[in-house]
């Protein structure tokens, strides 16, 4: 029926803002059909989605790809990283999830990292210094404020897992996604049973890591999912992780990706140990791993200036002298919790195209600056920078990379990378490949290199200046000051 060369393989990106899925062909990597569904995340002082919603959004992404997904012989989930599902005894969540955007947990990241060593104790530890978005953080700042939801708690889950665990039945994760907890040991690759004791989580309210290649279960059939019953379910990983995948990342390949996050990384044979904080020393969901930096405010910042001045986000004019942090949800990268939008240097003169340039600026600024301390020593730092998420389809989004990178930038044709990399990890189930394989024989990283042009030495002075001159209004809330 779908006229596919190979078998037919499902990739899911369960992220921040929507749910999307493929139906790939595992011989080509043709993307056989598509959908997509959205979420909704709260706003407020924390960020919250129900995610029984994002089952929902999983069931219509699947209902939008028709036939070929009753065909499909394996499946994988990505998903948005870090968040805190907790669900009862009947596998129902205890309450919304907290998602890794919420940073009411920073009193705990900044306690827990004082309580157990300090941060260079961490990051040897676990591979990363814990910002509010880890999942360790979450859990205590749950232990704290909602103490009847933690003893009600019967399953600590993370998105993805949540939606494997409903497809096999099974409680799973992957080592990638385990990373970003917080409290798994990047050196003993294991549940780091110390910092589980020092937050009260019982280990046996943790998934079983299931290890890269292995598989996670099969479809079981007490649901209405188009699956055939006994489709094989391949560990899924984070969201970056399974983008890593769906790339076909060989060590040092630096990719920038821009949707609700921003994340700057790339993937290295050697543990990763920043005692700085700035790089979460992640494991990749093949053997290696995925040192990255990640910003709270990327495209969904930079679309709300477009909306608050009322142009369109391609609106942008040159010649800004305006600077603008545009930290509207607090900052992970620079690690600012507290912190909220800025603006400095606005004039008679200034244009809105201007003051929404200053917005890609500063957003484009953050990640840029984490990007040498993600690469190791190996990286070729004049490889060409791989643009990937929802705003790497942008034009402005494209130039400012382009200017304040002083790199060429490389935009893969394939859209969807989360998703294929979920797509190439089912593949590799089947065929037995390593998944980074599998995406690069399937072409996905092909696309446009736009030639590196001058860096814009000015810019980036001028927003480090802003930066570091404005640090004490950034460390506070605008809202209890
Ligand atoms: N053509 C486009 N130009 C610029 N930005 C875009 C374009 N299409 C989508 N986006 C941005 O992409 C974002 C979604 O990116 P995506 O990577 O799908 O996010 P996430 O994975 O975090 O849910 C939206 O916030 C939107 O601003
Ligand atoms: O917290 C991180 C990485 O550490 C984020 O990158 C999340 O994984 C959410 O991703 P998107 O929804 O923006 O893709």
């Amino acid at each position: 029926m779908s006229e596919a060369e190979g078998p037919l393989v499902v990739g899911v990106d369960s992220s921040t803002q929507s749910t999307k899925a493929l139906v790939v062909d595992a011989a080509t990597g043709r993307v056989v059909a598509s959908g997509q569904a959205p979420h909704t995340v709260s706003s407020g002082a924390g960020r919250e989605s129900d995610p029984r919603q994002w089952w929902d959004a999983l069931c219509e992404a699947l209902r939008q790809c028709g036939e070929a997904a009753h065909e499909a012989a394996a499946v994988s989930i990505g998903g948005q990283q870090h968040g805190l599902v907790t669900l009862d005894e009947r596998g129902e969540p205890v309450r919304p999830a907290l998602l890794w955007n919420d940073v009411r947990s920073a009193p705990q990241a900044r306690r827990l990292t004082e309580e157990l060593g300090g941060a260079k104790v961490w990051a040897e530890r676990t591979g990363s210094v814990p910002a509010a978005s880890f999942t360790v953080t979450k859990w205590a700042w749950l232990t704290e404020h909602e103490p009847e939801a933690v003893r009600a708690t019967r399953a600590v889950r993370l998105p993805h897992d949540y939606l494997t665990e409903r497809l096999t039945g099974q409680g799973t994760t992957d080592r990638g996604d385990a990373s970003g907890t917080g409290w798994w040991a990047s050196g003993a690759e294991a549940y780091d049973e110390e910092i589980l004791a020092h937050v009260g989580l019982d280990p046996a309210l943790l998934p079983r890591v299931v290890r890269p290649g292995e598989v996670a279960g099969t479809v079981r059939d007490s649901h209405d999912l188009p699956f055939s019953r006994g489709t094989l379910v391949a560990p899924g990983t984070g969201d970056n992780a399974a983008a890593a995948l769906g790339l076909g990342l060989r060590p040092g390949m630096p990719v920038m990706s821009l949707g609700t996050s921003g994340t700057v990384y790339a993937v290295s044979r050697r543990r990763p140990a920043d005692p700085t904080g700035t790089v979460a020393g992640f494991a990749d969901a093949r053997g290696d791993w995925l040192p990255l930096a990640c910003t709270l405010n990327c495209t969904l910042a930079v679309d709300r200036v477009a909306t608050l001045l009322g142009v369109d986000r391609e609106a942008v004019e040159p010649g800004t002298t305006v600077t603008l942090l545009p930290y509207l949800d607090g900052e992970r990268t620079p690690n600012l919790p507290n912190a909220s939008g800025l603006l400095h240097g606005l004039r008679h003169d200034t244009t809105p195209g201007q003051l929404l340039q200053a917005a890609y600026d500063g957003a484009v600024h953050s990640l840029l600056g984490a990007l040498d301390l993600v690469l190791d020593a190996d990286a070729d730092r004049s490889a060409p920078l791989l643009l990937i998420g929802g705003g790497a389809r942008g034009t402005a989004w494209q130039q400012t990379v382009r200017r304040l990178s002083g790199r060429p930038v490389q935009v893969p044709g394939a859209k969807e990378l989360v998703a294929l990399g979920a797509a190439a990890q089912a593949a590799g189930l089947l065929t037995g490949e390593d998944p980074a394989a599998v995406a690069r024989r399937w072409n996905t990283a092909a696309g446009p290199v736009l030639d590196a042009v001058e860096r814009d030495e000015e810019a980036l002075t001028r927003i480090a200046g802003v930066l570091s001159d404005a640090a004490p209004l950034l460390d506070r809330r605008a809202d209890t000051s």
